[in-house]
């Protein structure tokens, strides 16, 4: 019996540090070799560069950095295995982005990616022009295929492999959302049975700005079935064996991880995401404003997840209008947590602030019941505070804000909008209180990290006397019913009224979303976790005279 062991180095790269990816490389194949016994080892897209690097790839002294990385890891390989890694490379005066083989100190072969995805987060033409050919590499025998991400969603080029190649090497980066690797392994299976081909699908791990890499590499047989499963959401060697029994090669089965679904996957994005945009930035932690509220509450929860109760300070602000059960559950929540908590109330700054404007406001009219100067003060100080914390101790304030208050606008800008990166800023309301339920079921012995009347009690942003959000705002569950139709279904508001929605409802919705273009585009950048997220997949020009109807 003749066999292939091929790894699947499902690794996260740090974006622009090509060199340090290099290192990563090498060190992922020599453990990959020493560990798997490995004959191949494949990483993802664009692994010396880092998945997306955006403009990066526009600077003149990218090309010479590359090959300088190449160069090392021509040097420092492991004799005889097959290395095959994504970089982008100028050929001519055209930007590709490739998938290069490396054998024994050379550099053998090289793939182009033919298909160019530039829809949704995808922006590659912008910076890369498409392959023409494909790439089929001779190794112990065995017909190796290349081919990167998008080429397999697409019938063409792949369908060229068919009867060349013994296995498809496919390197990606594959964005997540909720639902993305079903979508990926429906996608991939179809290919493999359309190709009669077993496929390697060789995916990144991690997280970079706003977007979540699951990572989850798989491979399947020329029947489509899974045979190798890699876990979702860590970094990770994966092998795979080729085996030759006389009748061809064949994918052999191997480890098949258990691969979390639903609230579990989107819990781990998010704590993934946060993780990896502290630990990439170099922060010491990060600190949150921590209210009572189910927003703070469950931001704080995927904080101590990400980054350990140590790297955590959470801070309540009381005010006059802060109920006693809030201050009590942020501090339980914060001490079950085991994170530093401290109390700043904020009433001294917010009379000094009203002082100072006093005589400003002197000559308007008494203030009527919709002027929320007032409340925004509150939020900004609050937003002040936090920022020196942060500044003093090294730290990165985690915003709170989540999709349907972005949507509307129900958010102080300069105040609670305040924050350098936000775990919910992808999550409607309702998603929220899902997810929140959820990790709490998921306590040590039952414990929840949530105290449960944060969850029960009726969201309030707390900022005048028994406010309450449904007083502005319809319930939750109408308010992100329409927006889920307006925002993610792109139905018009004439279409929503005819689904049943109250028209004065819709209208209201619909109308914040539009007026509040403004405050999006200056709020902090968050998980993405949508198909739809707001920022690079739903662009809306701020100022414009578009009447919304049908
Ligand atoms: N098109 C545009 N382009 C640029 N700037 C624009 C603008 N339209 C308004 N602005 C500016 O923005 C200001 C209004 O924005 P901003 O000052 O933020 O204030 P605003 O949106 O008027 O009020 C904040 C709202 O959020 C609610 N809130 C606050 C804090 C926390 C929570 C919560 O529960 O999470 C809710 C609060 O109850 C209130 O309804 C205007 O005074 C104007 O200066
Ligand atoms: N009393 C407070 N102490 C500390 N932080 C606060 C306080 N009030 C508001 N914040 C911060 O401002 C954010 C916005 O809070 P607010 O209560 O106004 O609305 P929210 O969106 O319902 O959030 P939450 O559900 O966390 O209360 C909070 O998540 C929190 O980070
Ligand atoms: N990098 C890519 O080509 C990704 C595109 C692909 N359809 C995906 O999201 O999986």
């Amino acid at each position: 019996m003749r066999q292939l062991i091929t790894v699947m180095a499902q690794c996260d790269p740090l974006v622009g540090d090509i060199e340090g990816n290099a290192v990563r490389a090498v060190e992922a194949v020599r453990e990959a070799s020493i560990e798997h016994h490995a004959d191949v080892v494949v990483f993802p897209e664009l692994f010396l560069v880092g998945y997306s690097p955006e403009d990066l790839l526009l600077r003149e002294a990218l090309e010479a950095r590359v090959s300088k990385a190449r160069a090392l890891m021509a040097s420092r390989m492991v004799p005889g295995v097959l290395v095959v890694i994504g970089y982008p490379g100028l050929r001519g005066s055209q930007l590709y982005n490739l998938a290069g083989a490396l054998r024994d100190g050379e550099w053998i072969a090289e793939y182009a990616k033919q298909a160019l995805p530039n829809y949704g987060v995808f922006d590659e033409r912008r910076y890369f022009t498409a392959g023409d050919a494909l790439c089929v590499i001779e190794h112990q025998g065995v017909r190796l295929g290349l081919s990167i991400c998008e080429d397999l969603w697409l019938t063409e080029p792949a369908a060229g492999y068919a009867g060349q190649v013994d296995l498809l090497l496919s390197l990606n980066c594959s964005p997540w959302h909720l639902g993305k690797l079903d979508e990926r392994i429906a996608v991939i299976t179809q290919r493999a049975r359309a190709i009669s081909t077993p496929i390697a699908y060789v995916h990144q791990v991690g997280g970079q700005d706003d977007l979540v890499f699951d990572g989850a590499s798989f491979a399947l047989d020329s029947d489509g079935r899974i045979q190798v499963q890699a876990p979702a959401w860590e970094e990770g060697l994966m092998p795979l064996r080729l085996v030759d029994e006389g009748s061809g090669w064949q994918l052999a089965p191997g480890e098949r991880a258990r691969i979390a679904q639903d609230e579990e996957s989107l819990y781990c994005a998010l704590v993934v995401g946060l993780r990896e945009y502290v630990r990439k930035s170099g922060f010491a932690g990060v600190v949150l404003g921590l209210s009572g509220g189910i927003d703070s509450a469950l931001s704080l929860a995927v904080a101590v997840d990400a980054l350990g109760p140590e790297r955590v300070r959470a801070v309540m602000m009381p005010y006059r209008y802060t109920a006693d059960m809030s201050r009590d559950d942020a501090a339980t929540q914060a001490h079950g947590l085991g994170v530093a908590f401290e109390e700043l109330p904020i009433g001294a700054a917010v009379e000094a602030l009203d002082a100072i404007l006093g005589e400003s406001f002197a000559s308007l009219d008494p203030p009527s019941a919709q002027d929320v100067t007032e409340q925004n003060l509150q939020a900004r100080v609050r937003g002040t505070l936090l920022m020196a914390l942060a500044n003093r101790r090294g730290l990165m304030v985690l915003t709170t804000g989540n999709k349907s208050e972005m949507a509307v606008g129900y958010a102080t800008l300069y105040g609670d909008m305040v924050g350098g990166y936000s775990v919910l800023k992808d999550l409607y309301k309702t998603q929220v209180y899902g997810l929140a339920r959820w990790r709490n079921a998921q306590g040590e012995h039952g414990a929840p990290v949530i105290p449960p009347r944060v969850i029960e009690r009726a969201p309030s942003a707390e900022l005048a006397e028994g406010q309450l959000d449904s007083d502005s705002l319809p319930d939750y569950p109408t308010l992100d019913a329409i927006l889920m139709r307006y925002i993610e279904q792109d139905h018009s508001l004439e279409a929503i009224v005819a689904e049943g929605f109250e028209r004065e409802a819709v209208e209201r919705v619909v109308a914040l979303v539009d007026r509040n273009e403004f405050k999006r585009r200056q709020s902090a950048p968050g998980v993405r976790v949508s198909k739809r997220a707001f920022g690079r997949e739903r662009r809306y020009p701020i100022v414009n005279g578009w009447k919304p109807g049908d």
